[in-house]
């Protein structure tokens, strides 16, 4: 636990990470301008989190009437992108490192770690240290879920947060790309089955024939090519949390021996007179329209209803335009480990690119385009040159939006021809292009008989 204290005049940001500061155990105090500041700097914080811009004076120049007062305390600078070499600036001075805004959740940790660990040194140091502190120089990147300061992001958490410590089975709903799975195991983590297995099984992709084998398991020659005993999906589940991603996607017989597990809470592996109790509370995805799907029978409503004890759409990254950047640096540090580059940020233009855009792959386009842009960047900056043509040619992303309504059954069979003629048949594109997975288009060129 440390002690700290934000200065900085936005309100909502200072809430934020102060909420944020308070839920990993320290103790915050905030100020919003440097004359409230100074009357609490007696030496009582472990470290302070400065904002360069304040109504009343700029932050580098507070940092000698800090080194003054508390010298030994370690300042982290909170700049914006535009305000990097200040930011440098302020660190030559004796400021300890610095974060970005909006801030990324591990850099503060990291940094707090690092200041508290090593306070010896933040008297008088003015060599800056390595140029990445604030993403890149992260230990560890994880796929953890990134939580957004948008409306539509806010409110997603505050669902998460309410039904997670319930044993409710709940139904993602949300396009393709948008973190549903993300959602699923945000889910499982915040609730009290943490400590066991959380399964996802990409319905999907799991032919109707050897559904039961995969959810139920099945025992050693009970059909051709059970050789071994195997474990189903289910059992491995036991005591945690089971995933049903792409739910429709299962056939009408696969559909009722899901219910019948769901509903007794037993299986029986194929081939097997035994059954098995199983603990496991359920979370479902679907980027269709699963409501239209019962109407049109095609999906059970006994258990469309046993799934959706309660619902949480995920917003699509468009209807969540402020969190744009927030996860751009997320994805920039996790493709700067994968791929051992330390590129920086973006520039100007870059941002701009990324803002104009209207990203119908959602959160998974954005991670694949941030991906590429790091392989080719050069620089400390991802630059607009290396940004897609399509991120940057905006124009010809909107004609994406006459495709948007694929889960309309009546056209959806048109819309796919239309798709794959205007991609010279290229499955991937037109699988963006109608803003499904591609998963999803490869299951409706069979229904449709477009396979061939
Ligand atoms: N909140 C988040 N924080 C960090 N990364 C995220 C977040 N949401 C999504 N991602 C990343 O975006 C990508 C897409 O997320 P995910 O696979 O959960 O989407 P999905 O909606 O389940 O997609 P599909 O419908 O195609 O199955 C993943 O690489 C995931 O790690």
């Amino acid at each position: 636990m440390a002690t700290i204290l934000v200065i900085d005049d936005d309100v909502t940001f200072s809430l934020l990470i102060e909420r944020f500061l308070v839920r990993y155990d320290h103790e915050v105090t905030v100020r919003h301008s440097l004359k409230e500041a100074s009357t609490v700097l007696d030496g009582a914080f472990d470290i302070i989190f400065l904002d360069l811009r304040l109504p009343d004076g700029d932050g580098i120049s507070f940092l000698d009437v800090i080194k003054e007062q508390t010298p030994g305390t370690p300042v982290v600078i909170m700049t914006n992108y535009a305000e990097v070499a200040s930011a440098v600036n302020a660190m030559k001075k004796g400021a300890f490192d610095y974060i970005s805004k909006p801030f990324q959740q591990e850099a503060v940790l990291n940094v707090i770690e690092n200041a508290t660990k090593d306070t010896s040194n933040a008297e008088n140091e003015v060599v800056p240290k390595k140029k990445l502190s604030s993403t890149t120089e992260r230990k560890e990147v994880s796929g953890e879920m990134v939580f957004g300061i948008s409306n539509a992001s806010k409110k997603l958490a505050e669902y998460i947060s309410l039904v997670a410590p319930t044993d409710m089975s709940v139904l993602i709903t949300g396009k393709s790309g948008t973190g549903k799975e993300v959602v699923a195991k945000s889910i499982h983590l915040q609730s009290s089955r943490k400590g066991y297995p959380f399964i996802a099984v990409d319905c999907g992709a799991i032919p109707k024939e050897i559904a039961s084998s995969e959810f139920f398991g099945h025992v050693k020659g009970s059909f051709t090519g059970a050789v071994t005993d195997k474990k189903g999906h289910f059992e491995e589940a036991n005591g945690g949390t089971i995933f049903l991603d792409e739910v429709g996607n299962l056939s009408y017989e696969n559909q009722i021996q899901l219910l019948r597990a769901l509903q007794e809470r037993k299986i029986k592996p194929v081939g097997s007179s035994k059954e098995i109790d199983v603990d496991i509370r359920v979370l479902a995805a679907t980027n269709e329209n699963l409501l239209k799907a019962v109407e049109l029978g095609e999906f059970r409503e006994d258990l469309y209803h046993r799934l959706n004890e309660f619902s949480v759409k995920v917003p699509s990254l468009i209807d969540r335009m402020e969190d744009l950047m927030i996860f751009a640096e997320h994805f920039l540090a996790i493709a700067n480990k994968k791929l051992g580059k330390q590129v920086i940020g973006f520039d100007k233009d870059a941002i701009a690119c990324l803002q104009k855009y209207n990203w119908p792959g959602n959160l998974r386009e954005l991670q694949n385009v941030i991906k590429r842009s790091v392989l080719l960047t050069t620089g400390d900056y991802i630059t607009e040159s290396v940004l897609p043509s399509e991120v940057c040619e905006v124009s010809e992303t909107h004609d994406t939006t006459v495709f948007n309504t694929l889960s309309t059954k009546d056209n959806e069979k048109a819309l796919i021809i239309a798709a794959l003629e205007k991609t010279n048949n290229n499955k991937t594109l037109a699988a963006k292009l109608l803003n499904v997975s591609r998963k999803t288009l490869y299951n409706k060129l069979k229904t449709y008989g477009l396979d061939s």
